[in-house]
């Protein structure tokens, strides 16, 4: 099991480090008192030194404190040097914490990895400053504290490890920047080696301005380091007949994850960049209240907002009570895993960093609140959802994410004849995010904000059953707060009574976007 892709695992990481806390000031506050016990004892033989100090044959001259002195060092100090060696403390708490630790939860290599690769995927998402990000800043806010140096630097080496250069210099410059204000630690022993060795990284990824003036700050801490004098005419030297014979190019290479175009478009789209712009299309849309003739949705109409007539997809407000969302959540947290994708190559369903979050799947009649759901998006979408897949619920954690798809199968062996592909989508937000977290559609421009209640929902078929391949869309990663959704999907063969499929193929107008990748 992994931590970092939901919220709700990384509250059992929350809970395990209460407890190890909670363990560790029981320690603390023993040897405390063990501490205070010793020091207590210590200055009373201070006390007694000082008092002799002043005329030690006098006071040796007084057989009580002869006596004193003798039994001290003969019974005293073998009890004091006991209590260190014993140091019952230290074992009895190993022990502790081993029994602890047996019943906690632990992250994983795939956490750590995992959340490193969230924290840069939100700094490229969101083009967020490494120094901002790493005093707790995001979008201009602070939440909580700030990385320590130590954080910026694990970032920075993994980032190295994966050739990612382009984001690791900015993590290793801030590695420095907090090192350097620090008096404390930039005066301890092996600091200057600390920053020799973050001179090589720089070489090797070709940002030779910064290795030269980290050089300079060693030279100007500490002149006496002459190997360093000769790294810098080396270092300068290389600059010059780099610049001499080819433009200085940087052995940059671009993780494969961002490379796309498809995804570039796409995380400009989770950006806002097109939140001002005005679609013409704009004009023709409407809020409206709709009871799609259900008399007992006349007393209360949903509440519809168009977003795009062609492909279609509305938001319909309120459609859940918070009383009800509760339900949902507590009901399929049991059941949570980590969502899965599909793998052409290897047949097979796996984890996957395109897709970051946890996934349980429920059926309609775990809870009459589920069964309410798929009576809504009946209601409001007229379609016939009897044979509606179960219901999927999702949770994003840590900068959680799902890239951008096509919810309808892009293989015809994945679905049956009888089944029909995914006609459409109806996606419940079942929280508000509170920054980052919308759903964005690649090719329309269009950025959708979580709405905890509302329901979004839209066609991925064109009338003639044919792929819209304008659908294509995928959940921006969440900066801040907490992502849930629940998604009820329906196939296109039990419509053939309430939609039956149009004969005319108006499918080019979205096979552009087919080809573009
Ligand atoms: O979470 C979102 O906003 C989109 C989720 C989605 O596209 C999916 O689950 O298929
Ligand atoms: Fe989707």
């Amino acid at each position: 099991k992994d931590f970092y892709t939901s919220t709700a695992g990384l509250e059992d990481l929350f809970k395990t480090e209460l407890q190890l806390t909670a363990e560790m000031q029981n320690y603390i506050d023993t040897l405390s008192q063990h501490i205070e016990m010793l020091q207590s004892e210590m200055n009373i033989i201070h006390q007694e030194h000082s008092m002799a100090s002043n005329d030690l044959e006098g006071y040796l001259s007084n057989p009580i404190n002869s006596y004193r002195l003798i039994k001290r060092l003969f019974t005293d100090w073998p009890t004091f040097e006991d209590t260190i060696a014993m140091d019952t403390t230290r074992t009895d708490f190993l022990g502790n914490f081993e029994t602890l630790k047996q019943n906690l939860s632990f992250p994983t290599q795939i956490d750590m990895t995992g959340s490193t690769m969230a924290l840069v995927r939100l700094q490229e998402t969101y083009r967020l400053d490494v120094e901002q990000v790493a005093s707790g800043i995001l979008n201009g806010n602070k939440y909580g504290s700030g990385m320590t140096w130590q954080d910026c630097y694990a970032i920075g080496e993994y980032l190295y490890a994966m050739k990612d250069y382009n984001h690791t210099i900015p993590w290793f410059k801030q590695t420095t920047k907090i090192l350097q204000a620090d008096a404390y630690l930039s005066e301890m022993d092996g600091f200057l080696d600390f920053m020799e060795n973050l001179v090589e990284y720089y070489r090797t990824m070709g940002e030779y301005e910064s290795a030269l003036d980290l050089l300079d700050y060693i030279l100007e801490r500490n002149p006496q380091r002459e190997h360093i004098r000769e790294k810098r005419v080396e270092l300068e030297h290389k600059m010059k007949t780099a610049a001499d014979e080819v433009p200085l190019e940087k052995p940059v290479i671009e993780s494969e994850y961002y490379k796309t175009r498809e995804f570039k478009q796409f995380e400009s789209i989770c950006r806002g960049d097109y939140e001002d712009d005005f679609r013409p299309e704009q004009k023709a849309l409407f809020c409206k209240y709709f009871t799609n003739n259900h008399p007992y949705r006349l007393l209360q109409p949903y509440k519809v907002e168009q977003l795009s007539l062609d492909p279609y997809i509305i938001q319909v407000y309120d459609v859940l009570t918070d009383e009800e969302i509760k339900t949902v959540k507590s009901i399929a947290k049991p059941h949570m895993e980590r969502s899965k994708v599909f793998n052409l190559e290897t047949d097979e369903h796996e984890d996957s960093e395109t897709r970051t979050s946890h996934t349980a799947w429920m059926k309609y009649y775990a809870d009459e609140v589920f069964g309410r759901m798929l009576q809504h998006v009946q209601d409001i979408s007229g379609l016939d959802y009897t044979n509606a897949e179960d219901m999927q619920i999702v949770n994003y954690g840590l900068g959680g994410h799902y890239g951008p798809h096509f919810d309808f199968f892009t293989e015809s062996s994945w679905f049956t004849p009888e089944d029909g592909n995914r006609i459409t989508t109806a996606m419940f937000y079942l929280s508000d995010v509170e920054e980052g977290g919308g759903t964005g559609f690649t090719f329309l421009k269009l950025l959708v904000k979580p709405r905890k209640g509302s329901l979004l929902f839209w066609y991925n078929l064109h009338a003639s059953g044919d792929e819209d391949y304008r659908s294509n869309h995928g959940a921006c990663p969440v900066l801040k707060g907490s992502k849930w959704i629940a998604n009820i999907w329906v196939r296109e063969r039990d419509q053939f009574l309430t939609k039956p499929c149009d004969l005319t193929t108006n499918h080019e107008v979205s096979l552009i976007y087919k080809e573009l990748f």
